[in-house]
């Protein structure tokens, strides 16, 4: 137990996985939390006379399964092995931690998802002080061990939550004890994640510098675009190094060169709009169904899969870099039978990132290394295709864009994937020694020895077939296991027949089991041969493993190549089988999409059935006031203008006739109130963070869609919130705006403001039903038919029957409050800058009155009046602003 503590001391965040034997044990707490984690049986051993220790043990065996599911709940499990043979151990066996594992640093498949990159990110803020006015700002390192892949992003505060949110990291590292409120803010946007924290000192710029030129050889950091002062990220940088490489005492050489990420190439998603738009994971539930990312993705290859997941979180910004992806996409729209000869390439070929990345760590098993090299021989038949569409579209007198990129200095490893089909056998075994693992002709000494056991197998059946003959017992058999070896197998009935000369080793109920001297020799040829061919076999397969592990920057580049081309073949497909087109894209304000489909919605319904719809957005009408029945289809329209400038600016084809789009430098959508009470604010809270962030972060070259502003509180604040959030995006941003909702008192501010338009979504009353249209026209609703979708949705007819008469009671009220409003001299209903504190006042006092449960001000004075309205306040579903008028009323009446 000594040296189990020992070991512990230096693990206490973690779940020792101590080995003895053929099990893994766990002892004292850890024992106990694995227990209560996974179920474990929980015994106790007998320590010396001492108390009992708690223990739990795993067989090495089924390991994988026990690690996958405590890493899965967040735990992190440290392996620790027995680092010499037993056998030739002088005392205690030395034991060592090997790896550490923990949801954000695995290798092992079953506890990777194919289709997304598996990030631990370490995060740290510092100031930039290159500018006029110090900023603070963001230094983000996100290592993917799987892959190998590590990026640096440095961003502002502000940006901080789409970064993280758009690499959705397992694992959070953060200085320990830093009082950063305003980065714990930014933080909150990622969910489930195990946060590890650091000391202080590991994040230090000059200390992260050191590590990181060490790492990867070279003299300064300048080669990887960082500079003095890019403190926050090297540092975050730093202290990610020092931590992976704490968890893989064996090194990291896998580890890629950093890729560097500034503003200004990406566009920020934040929280909302990458939810709302229902991108990569879907509102409800969290799943791919449903998503825009469901719809795009016809990729053949695991590489491709993590791309398209990547892209649709990032946006392109610069114009060139855009059009560069939708000439990929466009010459291979235009080559079908091409892109058919590329997708078939791209079928068979593997996660070759992983694979790779499994190599270089020393990890990759027999079979795994095979797959490599089948996935690498299939590469140039991927290159001869891209070949073929770029040779077609020059023809065409097109370039063929980011697709020829991709060939350029083109090394698809032919070399090397040639060695390992060449070396291994074709369907290898998963560990060396089960079966051959080394194809026949590689090596001449792994082949004598083959033929040496080979030979004594023939040999030893020529025994069978001897020994029957002299014996005349013809269910004579020789057979082979692990104790014993080789043997002569005689029933009982035979027993009598047996000759002097055989030695008798074993007895079962119904035979013997002899050996001869003959056999024996033989028996000595075939397992020593064993022995032998199992170490050479190693031998070459680690040399083999080595090699091609040293080549990973290689592979890592061919990767993300075969991974770019997989999405924009992708995008081809989708666009033709779905008809989109390619946008139009310009540098100037106005947007026009003429018959545009929203991508996801129109995958629920028969073609036909879905209505496209036009949309214009100029100077003229940067803002649209979308009004209409409920269900008619606004929520669609708005998040289906979204996604087709997304889209657009991720290089894609767009679902539409014809798309003339600007390139907006942010996206914003509220949609809804979203449910973030878990994050302990109220919706109606949330809802106006979220607006005020809208409107602290949108330009002139936004584009801006609001779902329902102000619907969390009463309907006097919510109209006026929207009226004047409106108004401030029309006058002092400027930013292309739609707007849906059901305050149709809005649509007065077409009459107001010079760039507003009104449009509603048709629908048509046939009898006392509603017909539902789904097409966009201009003008404004003037009814919601709220109560009709009720009856759709299948409330009781009485409760239909009385929401009617009171709709009836409140418009006479509207109606009378608007003749009242008109007598005071106010000339737009709604416009607030001129109606006073006063006013809304009177108006909510109207409204308390209709419902008859508070009490309309003035309130009688005595006391027990007094009493009897508050108790009548249904203080739980009152706003803020209701209370405080109400307490106001009351407090005035009181005093009267
Ligand atoms: N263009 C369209 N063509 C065909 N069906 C549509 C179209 N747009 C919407 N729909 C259908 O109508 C349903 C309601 O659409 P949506 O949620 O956009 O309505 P809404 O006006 O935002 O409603 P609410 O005001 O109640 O939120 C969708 O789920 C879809 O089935």
């Amino acid at each position: 137990m000594q040296q189990y503590r020992e070991i512990k001391a230096r693990h206490q965040d973690a779940i020792l996985f101590f080995r003895m034997g053929d099990f893994y044990e766990m002892f004292y707490e850890d024992a106990e939390v694995a227990s209560r984690a996974i179920g474990l049986t929980l015994t106790s051993r007998n320590n010396g006379g001492a108390a009992e220790v708690p223990l739990a043990g795993i067989p090495v065996k089924a390991a994988a399964e026990y690690l996958r599911r405590l890493v899965g709940q967040g735990y992190r499990v440290a392996i620790c092995e027995q680092v010499e043979d037993p056998k030739l151990a002088k005392g205690l066996v030395k034991r060592e931690v090997v790896e550490t594992i923990t949801p954000g640093a695995v290798f092992a498949d079953d506890l990777l998802d194919g289709s997304r990159a598996n990030y631990v990110c370490a995060v740290a803020m510092g100031r930039d002080t290159s500018r006029d006015a110090a900023r603070d700002q963001i230094g983000v390192a996100a290592a993917d061990l799987s892959t190998g892949e590590l990026r640096l992003f440095i961003v502002t505060l502000a940006d901080a939550p789409a970064v993280l949110a758009r690499l959705a990291p397992r694992e959070l590292l953060l200085v320990r004890n830093a009082t950063q409120p305003e980065l714990d803010a930014a933080l909150s946007v990622v969910d489930n994640a195990l946060v590890t924290h650091r000391e202080g000192w590991e994040f230090d710029a000059q200390l992260a510098a050191d590590e990181l030129t060490r790492q990867f050889d070279v003299r300064s950091l300048e080669g990887f675009g960082l500079g003095s002062d890019d403190r926050a990220a090297v540092g975050a940088a730093g202290a990610l190094l020092r931590y992976l490489r704490e968890l893989q005492p064996g090194g990291l050489p896998h580890l890629a060169r950093p890729l560097v990420e500034r503003p200004g190439g990406i566009m920020p998603l934040d929280e909302m709009t990458r939810r709302n738009l229902e991108l990569v994971e879907s509102l409800r539930g969290g799943e791919v169904a449903g998503t825009l990312l469901s719809v795009l993705d016809r990729t053949a290859t695991p590489m491709g899969q993590r791309l398209l997941r990547a892209w649709l979180l990032a946006p392109l910004l610069e114009r060139g870099a855009i059009e560069q992806r939708l000439d990929a996409v466009t010459v291979l729209v235009r080559d079908p039978v091409g892109r058919t000869a590329l997708r078939e390439a791209l079928d068979g070929v593997r996660d070759v990132e992983r694979l790779a990345s499994k190599a270089a760590a020393g990890r990759a098993t027999p079979r795994e290394l095979r797959a490599l090299g089948d996935s690498l021989a299939r590469l140039p038949q991927v290159a001869k295709a891209v070949r073929d569409v770029l040779s077609h579209a020059n023809q065409g007198g097109s370039q063929g864009g980011e697709l020829a990129h991709m060939l350029q200095h083109w090394d698809d490893g032919a070399d090397c994937a040639a060695k390992l089909t060449h070396m291994l056998v074709a369907r290898p075994p998963l560990m060396i020694g089960d079966e051959d693992t080394i194809a026949p002709g590689v090596d001449a000494d792994l082949d004598e020895l083959r033929a040496l056991r080979d030979g004594g197998k023939d040999a030893i059946a020529t025994i069978q077939q001897q020994e029957r003959a002299r014996t005349g017992i013809a269910s004579l058999k020789v057979g082979f296991n692990k104790v014993f070896g080789y043997f002569l197998e005689i029933s009982n009935a035979n027993k009598h027949l047996v000759p002097d000369d055989y030695q008798r080793r074993q007895t079962l109920t119904g035979a013997e089991r002899y050996v001869t001297p003959a056999l024996k020799e033989y028996e000595e040829k075939v397992l020593s041969a064993a022995d032998r061919i199992e170490t050479r076999e190693r031998e070459l397969f680690e040399a083999l493993r080595r090699d091609a592990g040293a080549a990973i920057a290689r592979w890592q580049v061919v990767a993300r190549r075969v991974a770019t081309i997989d999405v924009l073949s992708s995008f081809a497909d989708v666009a033709e089988r779905e008809q989109y087109v390619r946008p139009e894209l310009h540098d100037d304000y106005d947007m026009e999409i003429v018959a545009g489909r929203h991508p996801v919605v129109e995958r629920m319904m028969a073609r036909e059935k879905f209505i496209p719809n036009d949309l214009l957005l100029t100077s003229d009408a940067q803002l649209i006031v979308l009004t209409g029945p409920n269900m008619a289809g606004k929520s669609t329209i708005l998040r289906q203008v979204g996604l087709i400038q997304l889209l657009a600016q991720v290089g894609a084809y767009v679902p539409a006739r014809r798309a003339r789009l600007p390139i907006v430098d942010r996206l914003f959508t509220r949609v809804g109130a979203s449910d973030n009470l878990v994050r302990g604010q109220s919706t109606f809270m949330v809802e106006m963070s979220e607006t005020s962030a809208i409107l602290h972060t949108a330009t002139k070259r936004s584009l801006v869609l609001l779902d329902e502003i102000g619907r969390g509180t009463s309907t006097y604040d919510g109209v006026s919130i929207a009226w004047s959030v409106s108004e401030h995006l029309h006058d002092a941003i400027g930013c292309k705006t739609v707007f849906a909702t059901h305050y149709h008192e809005l649509t007065q501010l077409e009459n107001e403001l010079a760039g507003v338009k009104n449009f509603t979504v048709a629908v048509r009353e046939v009898g006392d039903q509603v017909l539902f249209l789904h097409k966009l026209i201009p003008g404004g609703a003037d009814r919601s038919y709220g109560i009709e979708v009720g009856r759709l949705a299948g409330l009781p007819a009485p409760v239909i029957t009385r929401a009617k008469e009171v709709l009836a009671l409140l418009e006479g009220e509207g109606e009378q409050m608007a003749a009242r409003l008109t007598a005071d001299g106010m000339q737009a209903p709604l416009s607030t800058k001129r109606r006073g504190p006063r006013m809304k006042h009177q108006l909510h006092a109207d409204q308390l009155g209709f419902f008859g449960e508070a009490p309309a001000a003035p309130v009688d004075a005595s006391a027990t009046r007094l009493k009897a309205a508050v108790s009548a306040l249904d203080t739980d579903s009152m706003t803020p602003l209701e209370a405080l008028t109400t307490l106001a009323a009351l407090k005035r009446g009181a005093e009267e």
